[in-house]
């Protein structure tokens, strides 16, 4: 399903739920305003090449709007829905935010250091009046990371002065936050202990699978590796692996941060890549692409509970069978939120000019992941009352 329909679709729902007036939803699902710019940059070989980059300004009723997304599928739909998401997300982790998201359809990958600088500077040059540390502020999404936002800051600094607090997600040196890297996991972690506390259960013991093992995926790995947490399947876009007895997570980080490729680690057996989300487990963490879990695969689901760590991985269809079936479902508007909640901590340091321990930093986010559980647990309950609903979303 488009991804733009699914997430317009679960808006409509929880609008309709609300009881909102119809002329506010439509107002709410309308983005404030969509960027579409051309960016050629010469390649490292001399040729000319051209890519489509986006900006999308979904709401800024909140706050200044906050994701800057590399990937080949990237388009004008995706990047309505991921800024839309935006704005719920921000208003469930309740920090002082709006919602937006950029992209760029490119495969990060396939391109050199040197071509991915270019094309970022490109694309800052075409959208630097638009961001800014009140109005825009961009982050690292998929494809793209610490070393995007220094690019994209010190282009952007060469129209505006040195504007740290205008990108976050950026490096230590240059203003970033400690604790930004790992945010979004560790988020994820919290609103998973969070939710299993609900049905007297922990990390510790329960199976796990995991797909995505780049900034998300690989954090949460290891947290949950570390709280006791058996990981026994997990992939990316290289393919699968599995272990019944628990794939070694810190021995796997090592092996990738030697260069090495996940589907070649050595300690797993490699599975086809399509039974990952089917796999057996307690918990299922997609933390790669939207989309993945759909009416195809979603009745075959075999855990117990789904952790959204990516953004959109379950389509609305998939969404109602597995209600049925009886999966608990963290939603990404709250179970990835970690990321830009330390996205606003690493703002708020730039403004001040002082810079938080990362213990700070990780207890502050632990705070706000309990809270917007507290409030949305209770959001969920009185709308289910309200509904009539059999199941509840929350299972
Ligand atoms: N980086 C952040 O702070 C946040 C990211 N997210 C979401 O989390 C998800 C992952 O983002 P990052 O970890 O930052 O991206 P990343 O670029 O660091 O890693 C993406 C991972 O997905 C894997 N992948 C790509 N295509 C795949 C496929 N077809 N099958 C299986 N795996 C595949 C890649 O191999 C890689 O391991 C995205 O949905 C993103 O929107 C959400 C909130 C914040
Ligand atoms: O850190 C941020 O501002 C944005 C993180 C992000 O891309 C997301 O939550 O989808």
């Amino acid at each position: 399903m488009n991804s733009l329909v699914a997430t317009s679709r679960n808006f409509r729902q929880a609008a309709r739920l609300l009881g909102l007036d119809a002329k506010l939803e439509k107002s709410l699902l309308i983005p404030f305003r969509e960027i579409k710019v051309e960016c050629t940059i010469p390649m490292d070989d001399g040729s000319l090449a051209s890519f489509v980059g986006f900006r999308v300004q979904h709401d800024n009723a909140r706050g200044p709007m906050k994701g800057i997304r590399y990937h080949p599928e990237v388009d004008l739909d995706e990047v309505n829905a991921l800024a839309q998401l935006m704005t719920w997300k921000t208003a469930v982790a309740d920090i002082p935010y709006g919602g937006a998201k950029g992209g760029i359809g490119c495969a990060p990958g396939e391109l050199t250091k040197s071509e991915l600088e270019r094309l970022t500077r490109v694309f800052t040059q075409k959208i630097h009046d638009l961001i800014g540390i009140h109005t825009d502020v961009p982050a690292p999404d998929m494809g793209t990371n610490a070393q995007t936002m220094a690019w994209i800051l010190d282009e952007y600094s060469k129209f505006h002065g040195h504007s740290p607090a205008v990108v976050t997600g950026k490096p230590i040196d240059l203003g970033g936050s400690l604790g930004r890297d790992a945010a979004t996991g560790r988020g994820v972690v919290f609103a998973t202990e969070a939710l299993l506390a609900e049905y007297g259960k922990s990390i510790s013991g329960l199976t796990f699978v995991i797909q995505g093992f780049g900034n998300v995926g690989s954090w949460a790995a290891q947290l949950v590796h570390e709280r006791g947490g058996k990981v026994v399947a997990i992939g990316d876009a290289s393919g699968a692996l599995r272990n019944p007895n628990g794939i070694d997570i810190p021995a796997i980080i090592k092996h990738k941060g030697a260069g090495g490729v996940l589907k070649d680690f050595k300690g797993a057996d490699a599975m086809d890549a399509k039974e990952l989300l089917v796999h057996e487990c307690d918990v299922l963490m997609p933390c790669a692409l939207g989309g993945v879990l759909n009416r195809e695969n979603a009745p075959d689901v075999k855990a117990k509970y789904i952790i959204e760590a990516a953004n959109h991985p379950t389509d609305p269809d998939a969404d109602e069978i597995l209600s049925k079936k009886g999966v608990v479902i963290l939603p990404d508007i709250y179970a990835n939120a970690g990321g830009v909640t330390v996205s606003y901590f690493e703002w708020v340091q730039n403004i001040q000019g002082f810079m938080w321990e990362e213990e700070k930093v990780n207890n502050e986010l632990q705070k706000y992941m309990r809270s917007a559980f507290k409030t949305s647990r209770g959001c969920a309950e009185h709308m289910t009352a309200a509904s009539g609903w059999e199941l509840s979303p929350w299972g």
